[in-house]
């Protein structure tokens, strides 16, 4: 099976149309009702100029809103409508909208984690990710085990395309394989705020391969592979729904993640 060789698995037409559409009506309302002056958190995996943010912090169970790092001027003020601003919104749409928790909560989505073995699963984030055209910020190569990390490691991503993902606008690579090699570092949260244990080691570019994918495609991701995504300098946005699960019997949630919740997740099923 490619999941266990590769360290991904690409599932097509997993979604209907019409659920994706669902999820891109709402997410199309929830823009319009977000209120831009309220908040401003950059979001960048780059510099980690959020990482002594409190928004970011308590997105962990609420639905927040980051903007694209290029979206500002110099002034500070936005460049183009917030609707093409955001980055991302999570980390707890899965919980809090329905719309999200009807997909998430799936049957669907339990029988692919039963395939994987998980006993009694839950889903510890949640985003919608927009790769907005032109300024949608590059995702630079890590391990989603290094940021939800249980002992042992049991995270797995999903991520549904809720657009065609191209080279163009910006898809998934990934290093085929690569997840046999072990998780590489860790992020870490403590009084000072958050940081890696480890620096960042150094990939070659010609090792990865682009995951294209049509919308309502799920790429099944395992914890350990190591993959990314460039920034987005095409005209389209390339949407995804991306949500990952960690097993909550047989392993440990380890206390010192960036997400600290006040309540236990629900589990999607026990078995
Ligand atoms: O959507 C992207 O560009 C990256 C997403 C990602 O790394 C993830 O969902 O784990
Ligand atoms: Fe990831």
């Amino acid at each position: 099976m490619s999941f266990q060789s590769q360290g991904y698995l690409v599932l097509e037409s997993f979604t209907s149309p019409e659920e994706i559409n669902a999820m891109r009506k709402r997410m199309d309302q929830l823009l319009d009702e977000f209120d831009c002056s309220s908040t401003s958190s950059i979001f960048s995996t780059k510099n980690q100029k959020h990482t002594t943010d409190n928004y970011f912090y308590e997105s962990a169970e609420k639905v927040s809103f980051f903007f694209e790092e290029k979206a500002f001027d110099e002034d500070g003020n936005l460049k183009q409508p917030k609707q093409l601003s955001i980055n991302k919104v999570g980390h707890a749409l899965h919980e809090i909208d329905l719309v999200f928790k009807k997909f998430t909560f799936s049957e669907e989505l339990s029988s692919l984690l039963k395939s994987l073995d998980y006993k009694r699963p839950v889903i510890i984030q949640s985003m919608y990710i927009f790769k907005q055209p032109g300024i949608g910020g590059e995702v630079v190569p890590h391990q989603d085990n290094s940021f939800l990390y249980t002992e042992p490691t049991t995270c797995t991503g999903l991520w549904l395309a809720l657009e065609d993902a191209t080279i163009l606008n910006g898809c998934l690579w990934a290093i085929p394989g690569s997840h046999k090699g072990g998780l590489v570092r860790r992020f870490i949260r403590d009084e000072e705020g958050v940081h890696f244990d480890r620096p960042f080691p150094s990939y070659e570019e010609k090792d990865f391969v682009p995951l294209e994918v049509k919308a309502g495609s799920l790429v099944v991701i395992h914890g350990d592979l190591i993959h990314q995504s460039f920034e987005n300098q095409s005209s389209k946005s390339r949407h995804a729904y991306s949500f990952h699960a960690i097993d909550t019997v047989g392993c440990k949630w380890a206390p010192d993640n960036w997400i600290r919740r006040k309540v236990d997740p629900e589990p999607l099923y026990v078995s």
